[in-house]
């Protein structure tokens, strides 16, 4: 027998698994990298992240990644070249890392690596039934294994899309594993560049576990920030701060057919980009804002995005007493956490880490998770979650 198949197979038998979680996000700022210790699969996982850190991009490697980032149009033999080399770089980021924690890697049983989305086209966005929804994350799996000497399981999302599913949110997978509660209904609230939540109700719910895209979280300020301004972000949502909301602008951003789509749904920069902003100013005579009304309407449009959506999945649940918990670099940003606060009004919002696990390791560590269920759970581990395929997810590459 292949020695690495014999090996695998020791691993999936195992109680406890040590896992590297990987994930590369759409804000672009670096490697979260995640050493989780796992115990048990299902509804039985038991989770610690013992090391978390994230390994920052340099300039180089955002401007490589932009020149094909969510782009219709792209060069093949660049697209061609980072998938490999994003699988090099990311292989090398986890030998420091583990370097830097005094482990070797033969102390990890597994990396599950997410990659980096470059284009997601769930059928929604593209208008074409000629081919099925359809998501591409690059940094192949096998420089990854070859690179640490550590089999990698990749490339999560075409399983859930082969299945019937967009791709994505595979946080439910996730959140229902670890963090459902038979006492509390909990929307577990991600800000990422895209919003997305899981919905976990308590016993008496109306509603099953789903999880859904919501519209932009970041993404549009970040870019905004990015052209008009030269800095990545607005730090501390300061520039959104000082402005003034322009409502004929934010009811055209909240316009359009996406906000209307049933849950669950996914989206990503293909649609909320500049030219969607620059299009809705277009349309309502706004194109002479100054820079911080313009934030201050784009802050307005992520929350109100957020809130409508939570509201929406509450009123058809019963409206249970529900806790929302937040991660995301969305929880750093004052200006958004306040307009959020204030729209879901009596609901208490947390932060994610009440839960117990570090929010911004969350998504790399439900990677781990995702992993640990493909070796040695059960694909009707996740038949409760809804409009979810139950199925195992990922790619298995060895290092020879
Ligand atoms: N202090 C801060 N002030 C304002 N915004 C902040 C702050 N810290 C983080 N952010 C925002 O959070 C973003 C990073 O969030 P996060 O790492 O969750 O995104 P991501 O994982 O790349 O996205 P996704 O989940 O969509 O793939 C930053 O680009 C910025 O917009
Ligand atoms: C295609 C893709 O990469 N989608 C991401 C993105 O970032 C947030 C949101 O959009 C979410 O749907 C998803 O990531 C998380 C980890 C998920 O699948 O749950």
């Amino acid at each position: 027998m292949n020695p690495w198949i014999e090996k695998l197979y020791a691993i999936a038998g195992r109680k406890q698994r040590v896992i590297v979680g990987l994930m590369s996000g759409t804000s672009l700022d670096g490697l979260d990298i995640a050493l989780c210790h796992i115990t048990g699969e299902g509804l039985h996982t038991e989770l610690s992240v013992t090391h978390f850190d994230t390994k920052p991009y340099t300039d180089e490697f955002r401007s490589r990644i932009r020149e094909i980032f969510a782009k219709r149009t792209v060069d093949q033999q660049v697209l061609s070249g980072l998938h490999a080399w994003v699988g090099q770089v990311h292989g090398t980021f986890v030998n420091e890392m583990l370097q830097e924690w005094g482990k070797s890697p033969g102390e990890i049983d597994l990396i599950a690596s997410h990659g980096q989305t470059v284009f997601h086209a769930p059928q929604s966005l593209t208008g074409n039934t000629d081919y099925p929804n359809s998501t591409l994350q690059i940094g192949d799996g096998d420089q990854l294994a070859v690179t640490t000497g550590i089999i990698t399981v990749s490339d999560f999302r075409q399983k859930h899309i082969a299945a019937g599913g967009e791709g994505a949110p595979l946080a439910a997978y996730g959140d229902y594993l670890l963090f459902t509660a038979k006492t509390e209904t909990r929307i577990l609230l991600n800000i990422g560049g895209i919003a997305n939540f899981t919905f976990l109700p308590a016993a008496a719910s109306r509603k099953p576990c789903f999880a859904t895209d919501v519209g932009p979280g970041n993404t549009l300020m970040n870019q905004y920030m990015q052209m008009r301004m030269g800095r990545e972000m607005d730090e501390d949502g300061r520039l959104a701060a000082a402005g003034t909301v322009c409502p004929p602008l934010l009811k055209a951003l909240l316009s359009p057919d996406f906000f209307a789509l049933p849950f669950p749904k996914t989206t990503g920069p293909e649609l909320f980009n500049l030219d969607y902003l620059f299009d809705a100013q277009k349309a309502t005579g706004t194109t002479g804002l100054t820079e911080s009304d313009v934030m201050a309407t784009l802050c307005a449009f992520s929350a109100t995005a957020i809130v409508d959506a939570i509201r929406q999945t509450l009123s058809e649940a019963g409206n249970l007493l529900t806790r929302v918990y937040v991660s995301g670099g969305g929880l750093h940003n004052p200006a958004l956490m306040r307009r959020i606060k204030t729209g879901l009004g009596e609901l208490t919002v947390s932060p994610f880490n009440e839960l117990g696990l570090l929010p911004d390791a969350k998504e790399a560590a439900l990677f781990a998770l995702l992993a640990n269920e493909t070796l040695a759970g059960n694909a009707a581990n996740a038949k409760a979650i809804a409009n979810a395929p139950a199925v195992c997810m990922g790619k298995i590459s060895f290092p020879e």
